[in-house]
């Protein structure tokens, strides 16, 4: 077999050798190698951090190391690589309106909630009034800036927050095999301060686009937010999206694959806020940040992929608590683009 240089090697190009050659090509040794790639991205791309900021408007968010750095990388054959600060907790915040926009779909229908929450870019910042008052527009904009996304968690089925967030946290089980926490610091430190979703939320119910009540909906938001978990279980969650909601492993669909793909139309489009339009065009996948500094990411399964077989239809975690001036982690951002140019990621 060929000898590996990781310094002059791309990734496809040593792969591509030990697919064709190679009576020696085993997962176990393209798993070490990968290792050591990422290893090196990470202690590169730490560097990065010193030019974000943690998250300060939820006081508790204030609290996070910004040098903290990680990665997980699940295959879908389950190979997985995992480098950095890969065992710190976080709240899922933004992420977590991929979830509740896919609970919404598989509870109302997916035109239901269609043609009440639109699947435009805004190009403005996640928090924004501005856009919904501006263009007047029939309804929010998209379900991943606050606006669409308080109106979707407003049609969850259910009375109360945790009855809204029952179904979303069987999801949640069903994909990672256990049940997240809500972590209480962070909800009642967004709750006491979100003065911003209030009153967004007011201006929803004031048009009518709100299906709850005001304050369970803001309630169920500020929870769904607050759920902890970690970047192997942002990486599992992204594996299933990328394989059309089907776990890979038996088959089982667990959301429905036109939900999934959505999803991902979403992701690619609105995923990073303001920064979707560079995020699609230098990295290339579909993303979805969250302030807490957590980027979920995939890789869409391909079948023409034969150079990679194994990370087409990977999912992605990364934890930087280090943001830039559109609320994604700053050095999540630059590791994400390298790791998808060096093995050739981009659904483009
Ligand atoms: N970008 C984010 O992650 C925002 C989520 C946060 N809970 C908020 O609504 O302000």
């Amino acid at each position: 077999m060929k000898c590996m240089n990781k310094h002059t090697d791309t990734i496809s190009e040593v792969v591509a050798t030990m697919v064709q050659g190679a009576t020696n090509w085993n997962t176990e040794l393209t798993q070490e190698w990968l290792q050591e790639y990422v290893d090196d991205w990470v202690s590169f791309y730490r560097k990065r951090t010193a030019d974000g900021e943690v998250a300060s408007y939820i006081p508790i968010l204030e609290e996070a190391n910004r040098d903290h750095l990680g990665i997980s990388i699940v295959g879908n054959n389950g190979m997985t690589v995992r480098s950095g600060d890969a065992d710190i907790p976080f709240t899922i915040q933004s992420i977590s309106k991929v979830l509740t926009f896919v609970v919404a779909c598989m509870e109302r229908g997916l035109s239901y909630i269609l043609d009440r929450v639109d699947v435009e870019p805004t190009g403005g910042s996640f928090n924004s009034i501005m856009h919904l008052e501006i263009s007047r527009v029939e309804k929010p904009f998209n379900p991943f800036v606050n606006a669409g996304a308080i109106t979707v968690t407003s049609m969850l089925e259910g009375k109360t927050s945790d009855q809204k967030l029952e179904p979303f946290y069987e999801l949640l089980e069903k994909m990672l095999d256990y049940r997240p926490a809500l972590n209480v610091d962070v909800y009642e430190s967004e709750r006491d301060s979100s003065m911003r979703n209030r009153a967004i939320g007011y201006y929803l119910l004031e048009t009518g686009f709100l299906e709850s009540d005001l304050n369970v909906t803001l309630e169920t938001y500020f929870k769904q937010c607050s759920v902890e978990i970690t970047i192997d279980d942002l990486a599992r969650i992204g594996m299933i999206i990328a394989n059309d909601g089907e776990n890979p492993a038996n088959q089982e669909e667990i959301i429905p694959r036109q939900v999934a793909r959505l999803a991902k139309a979403l992701m690619l489009t609105c995923g990073m806020y303001d920064a979707s339009g560079k995020f699609a065009a230098y990295v290339g996948v579909p993303a979805k940040s969250g302030v807490s500094g957590g980027i979920i990411a995939l890789s869409p399964s391909r079948a023409r992929d034969e150079t990679l077989p194994f990370m087409s239809g990977c999912g992605i975690g990364v934890y930087g608590p280090a943001l830039d001036d559109k609320g994604n982690s700053i050095a999540g951002i630059r590791l994400l683009r390298h790791i998808a140019n060096q093995w050739d990621l981009s659904v483009f």
